[in-house]
């Protein structure tokens, strides 16, 4: 079975024009990534500000092209001269923001949030689609009566699961998180990761996850990349990669981030494993 998705070479420049006073640039955030994730599992992208976290979470999610390499999803490969990708990978591929105040229109329903990726991509008669909606806002924990709601009647996490129910409306294999928790209080995001684990369990969904919590991403990842300066400086599975850091990049990061209420987390990762046992009988 192919990957959900792979890079190979993945190189992104940006290029700064010029003006009287300055000769133009181009600056090289992604300088040639390989990865693949498998069906079902996260792959956490983790660096320091300014490494190229957002960078990759953009292309993998279809929204920026790379300069070189290839990416493809299910096995086929993305058209990266395209201006944009065709609707079959369209609706494979979406992306959750870390904001949920800035990514949801003030002036727009929770329902119309949720129906217009249908609209826009599919024929799905008004009916189906109302229902479909609210179907999904009891699938992220919220009640189907939230339909005729604005957000600013919701709090952070759930705004959060409103932008995590649009992006799911499509059916996607794969689902590109971009620091989604880091604008919650620290209960929230227990609650909102919970409801992403458990998503994944249920829909079978592929996680690129990108944080600089190593607390989060311990708790949510299979297998950990770690850039720096645009270079995967070590990809490893998440045991492996906080037992043993080997790059002496990931030791520094790991070194400076506390990873906090580590027990806890063990506890819940404990959890979560035996319910996919027991639910796997
Ligand atoms: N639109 C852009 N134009 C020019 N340079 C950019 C642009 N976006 C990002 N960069 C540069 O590319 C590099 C990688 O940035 P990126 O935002 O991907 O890093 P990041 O790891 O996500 O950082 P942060 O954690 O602060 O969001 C940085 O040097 C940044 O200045």
């Amino acid at each position: 079975m192919s990957p959900v998705v792979e890079g190979r070479g993945i190189v992104r420049d940006y290029h700064m024009p010029g003006s009287m006073m300055r000769r133009s640039t181009t600056v090289r955030a992604l300088k040639g990534i390989d990865f693949k994730v498998e069906k079902g599992k996260t792959l956490a992208i983790v660096g320091e500000s300014g490494s190229g976290k957002s960078t990759l979470a953009r292309i993998v999610a279809l929204i920026d092209a790379p300069s070189e390499g290839e990416l493809l999803i299910d096995g086929q490969r993305v058209d990266i001269e395209a201006k944009r990708p065709g609707p079959e990978l369209r609706s494979k591929v979406q992306m959750v923001f870390q904001n949920p105040y800035g990514s949801l229109n003030p002036r727009q329903k929770i329902g119309d949030v949720l129906t217009e990726p249908l609209i826009i991509n599919t024929d799905t008669p008004a009916g189906e689609r109302r229902d479909r909606a609210r179907a999904m806002l009891e699938k992220v924990g919220l009640m189907p009566e939230h339909y005729n709601r604005y957000p600013h009647m919701f709090s952070g996490g759930q705004r959060q699961r409103i932008a995590i129910a649009r992006a799911l409306m499509l059916n996607p294999s794969l689902l590109v998180l971009d620091e989604p928790v880091s604008a919650l209080d620290l209960s929230v995001q227990a609650q909102v990761l919970n409801l992403l684990a458990d998503l994944q369990d249920e829909m079978g969904l592929t996680y690129v996850f990108v944080s600089h919590d190593l607390s989060v991403v311990r708790y949510i990842a299979d297998e950990v990349m770690v850039i720096s300066k645009g270079e995967a400086v070590e990809q490893a599975s998440r045991d492996a990669i906080f037992a043993n850091p080997t790059h002496p990049y990931t030791k520094q990061l790991f070194a400076a981030t506390p990873v906090t209420d580590i027990e806890a987390i063990r506890a819940r990762v404990a959890r979560r494993k035996a319910a996919r046992e027991a639910a796997a009988g």
